[in-house]
């Protein structure tokens, strides 16, 4: 009985003991939740985003152009880090607190900023403020006045077809000229456009994006590419997509083999700008729809019967050209949407003639041949008694050239062209880039080899391309930065992160070379001022440091 007695006491203890520690439990448990919903609601999506621009905002100083000499900008590799960092925080944030997490776009976007105040800094910057006087004679073209003159607006060109086109009433008033127009009218001895042109924005706009009237192929050359007419009367040079980004060129084919590429089109438009040149016409990217803008369109009958349709089920054509056009190097839709790039195309030859002029260091296009520039170390001493490269500026404009083309990794220049008008003296276009960005993995020394065996370069050039070294205006950066306002970069990366770092990679072998050949003049000659051609002796002071 007593055994009994003891052994129900035992068991109502446990089972208070039991009914305290599930109670505490209980509590426990419910803590953390009771206290949750005191917490105040939770921060939408665009307040995170908001705050994070704000905090990237007030990081400009330590990035920017301000602090650039003294060391303390931080990198945009180090923003993409710090912005992948807080992008990490947040994400646990979410996962204690219920915050909604930060997607890898507003990662991007903030990095995007960062580079965008750093394209923005760098087009402030003085040196690409030199004021570039044009007097009359200097300019490509003139607005003829009319015969009889009134101050009425006048219809001044009559389309072929009625229906397809604007009724444009143009008249000398700038205001009433299309884009187009108003770039031709705005091309001088110096320059295809102005630093920060006001034209710009329209202009590459209607290329993207106005309606297409004709489209033919365009002869001379030997790839396929089409000239592209819109309602306004504004022509372009259409070049289609024919190798994937991330592709690279088969290391086994020459260079004179190569596909050209609509992003190296794209790229170098922007890359000429960025270094400050102005003097590739503006190419943009537009995913172009095969049937309607090109089939339907055309009135060129061989090319209208290159056009078929794949197995599956895209529209393909391959016109007719020299090299890559067959059925087996069709360009494709998908299934009707092709990309490709539309550069600007200049002033009629009628109106504006232009010279071409054979590369002295030009290839040999042979896989056996060699050029003489590779063989003989003092080639440049016999150009540089040779006209047109004896006077004025013109192995300084072609050294210009050498380093866009190093810098893109482009073998392809022939040739190059200049407005007749403007004689000797006068800037190079650098047409035809199609043939540039195709190895990141490897650069390519022999297009760096004029600037080499000259020694020469612009003050200006060369103190650019010191600020584009720096992280406050890192060039793979800005360049990104740049590509992003094209239409086809929201498809994909116009040039992929390797190739953006092989620009950083190149800048420095140029500028290594600048010193390379300072010292080799001091030791030969006793004098290193000759490398330097200064052209801007009233920007003394404001040079930036080594990079
Ligand atoms: N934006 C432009 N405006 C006017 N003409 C242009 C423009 N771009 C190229 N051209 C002209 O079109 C022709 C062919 O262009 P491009 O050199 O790009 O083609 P290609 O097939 O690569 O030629 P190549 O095989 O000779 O290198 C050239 O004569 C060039 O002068
Ligand atoms: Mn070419």
């Amino acid at each position: 009985m007593l055994r009994m007695r003891y052994r129900y006491r035992t068991i109502c203890l446990s089972l208070a003991f039991f009914t305290v520690f599930v109670h505490l439990l209980l509590v426990l448990v419910s803590l953390p939740i009771n206290q949750q919903s005191c917490d105040p609601p939770l921060t939408p999506r665009t307040n995170i985003l908001r705050e994070l621009a704000h905090k990237d905002q007030s990081s400009v100083g330590s990035d920017g152009p301000a602090e650039a000499s003294t060391g303390r900008q931080a990198s945009s590799k180090d923003a993409r880090k710090d912005a992948r960092k807080d992008a990490r925080k947040d994400a646990r944030k979410d996962a204690r607190g219920g915050f909604v997490p930060m997607d890898v776009s507003s990662v991007t976007e903030r990095a995007l900023e960062s580079d965008q105040r750093k394209m923005e800094a760098l087009f402030d910057h003085p040196l690409y403020n030199m004021p570039v006087p044009v007097p009359e004679e200097d300019w490509l073209l003139k607005v003829k006045p009319r015969v009889h003159s009134s101050d009425k607006s006048s219809r001044m060109w009559v389309s072929a077809n009625e229906e397809d086109n604007e009724d444009i009433r143009w008249n000398s008033s700038s205001d009433s000229h299309p884009p187009w127009l108003r770039f031709h009218l705005g091309i001088s001895r110096w320059q295809l456009f102005a630093h920060r042109d006001q034209n710009m924005a329209a202009l590459t706009q209607q290329i993207a994006t106005q309606r297409v009237v004709s489209a033919v192929q365009k002869s001379g050359g030997t790839q396929l590419k089409l000239v592209m007419t819109f309602t306004n009367y504004g022509q372009a040079l259409l070049k289609p997509m024919k190798q994937e980004r991330d592709e690279e060129t088969n290391y086994n084919l020459y260079y004179f083999s190569d596909f050209e590429r609509h992003n190296a089109e794209i790229a170098a438009f922007h890359l000429d700008r960025v270094l400050g040149f102005r003097r590739v016409p503006p190419v943009v990217g537009r995913l172009v729809d095969v049937v309607e803008e090109i089939k339907d369109v055309t009135t060129d009958r061989k090319l209208a019967r290159t056009f078929f349709t794949s197995p599956v089920g895209s529209v393909c054509f391959y016109g007719q050209c020299s090299y890559y056009c067959s059925t087996e190097h069709a360009v494709c839709g998908r299934p009707r949407l092709m990309e490709a790039s539309l550069g600007v195309m200049l002033p009629d030859l009628s109106l504006a003639p232009r010279r071409t002029w054979r590369s002295p260091w030009r290839r040999s296009y042979s896989r056996t041949k060699m050029a003489k520039w590779e063989t003989d170390p003092d080639y440049c001493s016999s150009v540089k008694k040779t006209p047109p490269y004896n006077k004025g500026t013109r192995l300084l404009d072609f050294m210009d050239m050498v380093i866009l083309d190093f810098l893109m990794s482009n073998m392809d220049r022939h040739h190059y062209d200049t407005f007749e008008k403007f004689g000797n003296n006068t800037f190079l276009i650098h047409l035809d880039n199609g043939r540039a960005f195709g190895r990141h993995s490897k650069d390519e020394p022999s297009i760096l080899v004029p600037l080499e065996q000259c020694c020469r370069i612009r003050r200006s050039t060369w103190l650019r391309l010191r600020l584009l070294s720096l992280p406050g205006y890192r060039l793979s950066d800005v360049m990104r930065a740049s590509l992003s306002h094209d239409a086809l970069q929201r498809v994909a990366p116009l040039l992929s992160q390797p190739h953006l770092s092989a620009l950083d990679r190149r800048l420095q072998t140029v500028l290594q070379t600048v010193s390379l050949c300072e010292e080799r003049k001091r030791r030969e000659e006793g004098d290193e001022d000759q490398v330097i051609y200064d052209d801007i002796t009233h920007l003394k002071g404001e040079e930036p440091p080594a990079g």
